[in-house]
């Protein structure tokens, strides 16, 4: 196991290091999974076994318990019926090849012929009704399963999405679902193959005792091969599971509409393809070597099958010849052994597979307890009804650190679900090559902020640049106040942690260290869910949803009736209407262009849409971060008008932007550089100290005022 790092690093393609900048697979199982690699093997399957199949249950029970019951008593009643069905062939074969005449032979065995005739029919009624409470019961544990992945999903700490080994789970973890469906197929079979093990091994053992060993030797060459083919497909699945995403992520980027105008234009599409293609070919190579190992796997399982086989008919013949056994007896042995050794190589891989599932089921298990860990408190103290001041002291914050060597997702990449079983499919046939199946996302770890430069002749020191591989926090003991009911703007140049101090005030983070104290209520005690309900925030990158006008503005407060007027209202706010007016549906227009019927907004279009949502939201606290970035001058202008009159009627809006014309009307500036408070003041204030604040601003205005060169006569 300690090679696999090695093995992984040679097999890395040039693609991926360009793409990704290194090899994109998890070092699995030597960390968090070596528990469920080890637990791969004979003894610990089958002690887990009731414990596997008690987990089945409890899901089954929580989807659908009628149906939960009905199958438990048809594949109990199938089992049944195959052990009596067995012992009428026994006592049928013991009547017809002993005793005198033959017509006698046939009148004594005709009883056990009609018990045969009717377990027949029995089994046959209960295999429908399994087969029908079966497909009812499947799709429901599949949701149940679902849905509990996206709960827990959905309620864990921003910094557990943006978190690399979180998110490693989230992506293996969606897999569980599925598999919870299939064990519910295995599970019955396991439990239906068990009873007529139990009649085969009981009639053979009354036989001769030196059948059931032999029975058993035959059968384990196959429950070997496939206890390694399946230990070998979850390892590898594990291993290339963030390989599988990155090649779907190429795929899908093809065909977005996002990066379709940049891949036409800039002729990006050969140059992704030759990387697709270079992708599929490693993870091809993967699949080829499982197929190999397999089919070595099953051929030494085959010789091994063939020997025990010889052996078993061996003692056979051996016995008759010593006339330790009569020829009945070894007629009915064979079809015994024959019965028997089907029933057991079908369980076998039946536990095999109920195993193999249940790996997956572990993921999802896992998910969900450190979800639970993970997940944002519920309860806490109370906020203060009317606070007069939001108080950062001596906040510090760093986001975590992606140590690993491939990519982890994206700053805010919200993890999405993928498209159940795809990347794991082209695991479960190790004989089908697959090729990159599409993918949600993948992303890049944030790269760190160049240091700013100097502006030209400012003759003002900056602070020093840190160097980007030295790891400094986004927040760097901050001190300041946020009057709550005023305009408060946050300006620095890129990187200084203006959002990053929003998400905090936002509740999105806690602090490493020091406090964010409503009026002496520390936020990081607080109900989060109540300091929530206080925010309205217009992120940098809010979310576009792919669902109507009317919800993209609703979506502010999702949980409250949605009403006409409220949605006027805002709308109005924010100066939307001629956007909404503009829109082939009003509100009603879907805002997808990949969907039939869907309609595509501007930049700006959207930006006012965006800040309807927040007006919709009606928080407190209104955080705008660059509300103005795709407007117009007119636009800009009347947004900005709009955002002060919010402050009019009392609520309080951090503003960030750097368009500093914009700031003038903000009650308190507070500068920020390299997460550090550098400057606070009025914008007055602050253009009469000439710091950064003032230097900043002159930058701006000199670039109208600066004169254009006087053009050349000709
Ligand atoms: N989700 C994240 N994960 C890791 N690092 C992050 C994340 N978001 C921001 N950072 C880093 O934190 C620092 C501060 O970023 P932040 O987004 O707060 O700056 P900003 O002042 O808002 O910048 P801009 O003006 O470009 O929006 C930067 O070095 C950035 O790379």
């Amino acid at each position: 196991m300690g090679k696999r790092p090695e093995a992984v690093e040679s097999a890395v393609s040039d693609s991926e290091r360009l793409l990704f900048g290194g090899p994109l697979r998890y070092d699995t199982g030597w960390s968090e999974h070596a528990d469920a690699f080890l637990q791969l093997g004979f003894r610990a399957m089958t002690t887990r076994l009731p414990g596997m199949l008690a987990s089945s249950l409890r899901l089954a029970r929580q989807a659908d318990a009628r149906a939960t019951r009905l199958v438990l008593a048809a594949e109990l009643g199938r089992g049944l019926a195959q052990a009596v069905s067995l012992l009428a062939v026994n006592d049928a074969l013991g009547k017809l090849l002993t005793g005198p005449d033959i017509t006698q032979r046939l009148r004594s065995a005709a009883p056990a012929l009609v018990v045969m005739a009717a377990v027949m029919l029995v089994s046959a009624l209960l295999r429908a009704a399994s087969t029908y409470a079966t497909g009812r019961l499947e799709p429901k544990v599949e949701r149940v399963a679902t849905e509990l992945y996206l709960e827990r999903a959905a309620n864990v700490e921003l910094a557990a999405i943006e978190d690399h080994a979180f998110h490693k789970l989230l992506d293996t973890a969606q897999y569980g679902a599925r598999s919870a469906r299939h064990m519910i197929g295995y599970g019955t079979r396991v439990i239906n193959s068990m009873i007529s093990l139990v009649a085969a091994a009981g009639v053979l053992t009354v036989l001769h005792p030196a059948l059931l060993p032999l029975l058993v030797t035959m059968t384990l060459p196959s429950a070997w091969s496939a206890l390694v083919n399946a230990r070998r497909r979850y390892e590898s699945f594990h291993t290339w599971v963030q390989h599988a995403r990155a090649g779907q992520l190429l795929g899908s980027l093809l065909t977005e509409p996002a990066a379709a105008p940049e891949i036409r234009v800039h002729g990006v599409a050969p140059f992704l393809l030759r990387h697709f293609r270079s992708m599929a070919e490693t993870a091809e190579a993967e699949q080829a070597r499982l197929s190999r190992l397999a089919a070595r796997t099953g051929l030494i399982a085959a010789a091994w099958t063939g020997l025990a086989t010889l052996a078993t008919y061996a003692t056979l013949g051996a016995l008759l010849l010593a006339g330790a056994m009569a020829l009945s007896v070894a007629g009915t042995s064979v079809i015994a052994i024959r019965t028997g050794a089907a029933s057991l190589d079908a369980l076998v891989l039946d536990i095999n597979e109920l195993h193999e599932e249940a790996l997956f089921v572990g993921d999802l298990e896992r998910l969900y307890v450190a979800a639970a860990e993970r997940a944002i408190p519920a309860g806490g103290e109370p906020l203060p009804e009317n606070p007069q001041e939001i108080r950062f002291e001596n906040v510090t914050f760093s986001y975590p650190r992606d140590p690993g060597p491939g990519p982890g997702p994206g700053p805010g990449e919200a993890h999405e679900p993928h498209e159940a079983g795809e990347t794991r499919e082209a695991y479960e046939t190790p004989e089908t090559p697959p090729g990159p199946t599409p993918a949600h996302g993948s992303g890049s770890a944030p790269a760190p902020t160049p240091a700013p430069v100097p502006p030209p002749g400012s003759g003002r020191t900056p602070a020093p640049a840190p160097t980007p591989d030295i790891a400094r926090p986004a927040l760097d003991d901050v001190t300041l106040a946020l009057p709550l009911g005023r305009i408060i703007a946050l300006v620095g140049e890129n990187g200084s942690g203006k959002t990053t101090l929003v998400k905090l005030l936002a509740g999105l983070y806690t602090p490493d260290r020091g406090r964010i104290l409503w009026d002496g209520v520390d936020a990081a005690r607080a109900d989060r869910r109540l300091l929530a309900e206080r925010i309205a925030m217009v992120a940098q990158d809010f979310k576009r949803w792919p669902f109507t006008a009317r919800v993209n503005v609703a979506v502010g407060r999702s949980a409250a009736p949605m009403t006409e007027e409220r949605m006027a209202a805002s709308i109005a706010e924010a100066g939307a209407d001629a956007v909404v007016a503009d829109l082939p549906r009003g509100l009603d227009t879907l805002l997808a262009r990949n969907f039939s019927g869907g309609h595509e907004l501007s930049g700006g279009q959207w930006q006012r849409l965006g800040i309807a949502r927040a007006a919709y939201r009606r928080g407190s606290i209104l955080i705008v971060d660059e509300p103005t970035a795709a407007l117009d001058a007119r636009a800009e202008l009347e947004v900005f008008e709009k955002i002060r009159a919010l402050a009019g009627k009392g609520q309080t809006v951090v503003l960030i932007t750097h368009r500093l014309a914009s700031v003038r009307h903000a009650d308190l500036v507070h500068v920020l550089e390299h997460g550090r408070l550098v400057e606070s003041g009025t914008p007055e204030e602050l253009l009469a100290r000439g710091g950064v604040y003032a230097e900043l601003y002159s930058l701006q205005a000199e670039q109208f005022t600066a004169r254009l060169p006087a053009q050349k006569p000709v």
